[in-house]
């Protein structure tokens, strides 16, 4: 098997491509590249792993036939289209805890650096003038902050503004009562958190709900002399609006680590008194470089060596101890909703997975995501387990899923159905001890059969003799039949026989099965 390959193609902590070639990985590090240089390499590669710089645009996956995975070594993944990776099956990842410390704590310091003005007063001091007179600083103790955002970094900035016993209220449309209670702070709406608030911290993702949620007019709207820090994103502030509500005193400082447009080499607020910036440090201490780039290392490694998924953004998560467990069921899922697809006809809208026996008690949606793989394979090439679910879903395909706990005569099943005019038509399957996929139903009539390569499905009426006159006719033509499986819905009633095939069976040998006596359907399959 050709080992993966990866390309990692920001700055990060060497331990990742350490981790790669540990996990059967080859790696290369290629740091600093243009979009079009990345463009001309990326092709070669079946992972990415990145930090905030490089922009994963649809025009450089477009040009990654090969990609399976972008691990990023952080949280934020606003540099990554993921609906554009998701259309073309590339599972991304990030590492959502390994820099959340490091990243508060950025926040606690800079809050402190604003309250104190400690870059000013360390660049003048150095500068030979000895401001003391210059400078009138505020302390936290007793002062109210303002969360905007509790997930991971938001809670522990409130635990440290805890501990420094500030008040803390918190405004984040997810956050339960119990847990603002958890965490000992006050929930509040956005607008009385900029009533109460001396000092704002932002913790949210940039999404279309969050972006310039601190616009010009709540800025105006914030506590007289409210300092505001912004270790999240840029683009939650309108820096325009700071700017002028710093000039006009309003604001009393802001401290920013992150801008609209990165890299900020010039900016308005460049200058601004009270104006404190650092250039995207949040994330940057060696405590949290090792977490993320061994993090995404061993997850990207994982998923491109055992098909284990973690922390995926666009699919279900699976273990790797779900993985292996889950292996035999995928590949049966697949082969059923490929099956299905290949003998159905007509508009098929609505399809559904039903586990029963042992496979109910297993993670289903990775299952569904490879009966829907198998079911799409017919409309597109590139179709996978991750990207099935969003073109069953732009195709309007309506997908239930459905468990079952008993045990029926298997002890293990997966059923697939699908509705069509004529009305619902279902194929089942099961595991054997050694794993191996078996086909234990077609639309009602039971057959045993593995699903292998090339085959050929013959609907029949049952009589004698129609064995013997499918054997000589593979015989005729020079066809090789590997297995041969037989069912039949009564005796003398609807019969099918399903035989595996050592060649691709050719459009001539279809046209004179059809024309056999009693056959009433002929279908080549493919596996
Ligand atoms: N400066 C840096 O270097 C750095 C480092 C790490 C993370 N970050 C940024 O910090 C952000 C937060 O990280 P996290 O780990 O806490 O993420 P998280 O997902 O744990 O928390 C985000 C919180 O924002 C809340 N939220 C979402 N929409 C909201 C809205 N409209 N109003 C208020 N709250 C809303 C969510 O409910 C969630 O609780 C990341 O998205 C990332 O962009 C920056
Ligand atoms: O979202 C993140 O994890 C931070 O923005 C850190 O980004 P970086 O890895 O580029 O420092």
């Amino acid at each position: 098997m050709t080992k993966p390959k990866v390309l990692i193609s920001d700055k990060m902590d060497p331990n990742a491509a350490k981790i790669f070639e540990e996990r059967g990985c080859d790696v290369d590090v290629i740091t600093g590249k243009t979009p079009e240089e990345l463009k001309a390499m990326i092709g070669q590669y079946d992972g990415l792993a990145i930090r905030s710089s490089t922009k994963v645009t649809p025009e450089i996956l477009a040009a990654a036939p090969n990609l399976k995975v972008i691990g990023r070594a952080g949280i934020g993944v606003d540099n990554v289209d993921i609906p554009a990776a998701s259309a073309q099956g590339v599972v991304v990842m990030n590492t959502p805890f390994g820099n959340s410390i490091t990243t508060a704590e950025h926040a606690i310091a800079l809050m402190f650096a604003v309250a104190r003005q400690i870059p000013e007063a360390n660049a003048r001091t150095q500068n030979g003038e000895w401001p003391k007179n210059d400078f009138m600083g505020v302390e936290l103790t007793g002062k109210t902050l303002g969360l905007i955002g509790a997930g991971n970094i938001g809670s522990i900035v409130a635990s440290r503004a805890l501990g420094l016993r500030m008040k803390v209220v918190a405004y984040d449309p997810f956050l339960t009562p119990e847990r603002a209670i958890e965490m000992g702070v006050e929930k509040a709406d956005l607008g009385t958190l900029l009533e109460k608030a001396d000092f704002i911290t932002l913790h949210t993702p940039l999404t279309d709900e969050t972006r310039n949620i601190l616009s010009r007019e709540r800025l105006e709207q914030c506590k007289k002399g409210v300092r505001i820090v912004n270790c999240a994103r840029g683009g939650l502030i309108d820096e325009a609006g700071l700017k002028d509500l710093l000039d006009s005193g309003h604001i009393a400082g802001a401290a920013l680590d992150v801008f609209a447009k990165e890299p900020a080499k010039e900016h308005p607020l460049f200058g601004t008194p009270n104006f404190i910036c650092t250039p995207h440090l949040g994330a940057s201490t060696t405590e949290a470089q090792v977490n993320v780039a061994l993090q995404v290392a061993e997850q990207m490694a994982d998923y491109l060596v055992n098909g284990g998924v973690t922390n995926a953004l666009n699919m279900p998560s699976l273990s790797a101890e779900e993985a292996p467990k889950l292996r035999p069921y995928m590949a049966l899922a697949e082969k059923l909703g490929s099956l299905v697809s290949q003998l159905a006809h007509g508009n098929l809208t609505e399809i559904s997975i039903e586990r029963s026996g042992a496979a109910a008690e297993l993670n289903g949606k990775p299952i569904e995501g490879a009966v829907l793989a198998g079911f799409m394979r017919r409309y597109s090439d590139t179709v996978n387990m991750v990207n099935a679910p969003y073109l069953a879903k732009e195709r309007g395909l309506q997908v239930r899923s459905v468990r079952y706990e008993g045990e029926g005569v298997f002890n293990t099943l997966l059923r697939v159905t699908v509705a069509t005019s004529a009305g619902p038509r279902s194929v089942a399957g099961t595991l054997f001890a050694d794993k191996a996929a078996r086909l234990v139903e077609i639309f009602g009539i039971g057959v045993e059969a593995d699903l292998e390569g090339h085959m050929l499905y013959v609907v029949n009426e049952d009589a004698p003799g129609f064995i013997g006159r499918v054997g000589s006719l593979m015989g005729e033509h020079g066809i090789n039949i590997g297995t041969f499986h037989l069912g039949r819905r009564e005796t003398g009633g609807e019969a099918i026989v399903l035989l595996s095939v050592d060649a691709p069976i050719p459009a001539e040998v279809i046209t004179a099965a059809e024309k056999l006596q009693g056959v009433k359907l002929v279908k080549a399959l493919n596996f």
